[in-house]
């Protein structure tokens, strides 16, 4: 079986999850607070840009000069496409670079890219393809799945529609095929462990803007254990 079908299939929970996740759901229906929105797309600047840094590391490491080319066009895609047009985006919603400049990384998205270089400083190249690839897969689906549905915001339709775009399906697929490409026998096990990693960290990026993270410190009181 190839690797991209055992690592959706390992996925399915997680991925519905994250579809339905208040988040998407609001956004949906259009009751996402706008804050929540501008919150979420300063992180994912900042995610996106790390995105497209361990793209091109995973490139300079590769030993395939085709692989390393389609590894750096794909780096260069998503800074012409995706980020220049959250670049508009920034502009409507009155976002400007000082803001960006001035907002921490918050706790998810830190921890989820250093998972990606972590992948790349372990499994190399093939590990970075795994990690980079729910990114651009689950985001496929949500666009595919979720775009015709809906939303009555004007710039959460425009968000929802950009992933359902011809370009973003042709960058998807090619990426499909890197991974398998990457996948061996001796690696699927590392490979797999990645991806799932990188999907529950698509999960909880959604809750991670939701609920506005930040690193401050939590009250004494509020550490409780669970059992
Ligand atoms: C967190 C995250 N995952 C995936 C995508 C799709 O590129 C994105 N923009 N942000």
């Amino acid at each position: 079986m190839q690797f991209t079908t055992i690592a959706h299939n390992a996925n399915l929970a997680s991925w519905q999850a994250s579809k339905q996740h208040p988040f998407i759901q609001q956004l949906l229906a259009g009751t996402l607070p706008l804050a929540t929105f501008r919150y979420y797309l300063i992180q994912d600047h900042a995610y996106l840009r790390e995105f497209g840094a361990i793209q091109d590391l995973a490139a300079e490491q590769a030993l395939d000069t085709d692989i390393a080319t389609q590894l750096h066009a794909g780096a260069e895609h998503l800074r012409q496409g995706e980020l220049a047009l959250r670049q508009t985006f920034f502009d409507r919603l009155n976002i400007t670079d000082k803001e960006v400049a001035n907002t921490p990384v918050a706790p998810t998205g830190y921890a989820y890219t250093s998972h990606m270089y972590r992948a790349l400083m372990t499994q190399g190249t093939a590990g970075a393809i795994a990690g980079l690839l729910p990114c651009y897969w689950l985001y496929a689906e949500i666009g595919a799945e979720l775009a015709e549905q809906g939303s009555p915001v004007p710039i959460y339709q425009d968000w929802l529609e950009s992933y359902r775009s011809d370009d973003y399906a042709g960058e998807m697929t090619d990426q499909l095929a890197l991974a398998n490409r990457v996948a061996t026998p001796d690696n699927t096990p590392a490979l797999l462990d990645i991806f799932n990693k990188s999907s529950w960290y698509e999960l909880n990026f959604w809750q991670m803007a939701l609920t506005h993270e930040t690193w401050e410190l939590t009250e004494p009181s509020d550490f409780s254990t669970t059992t």
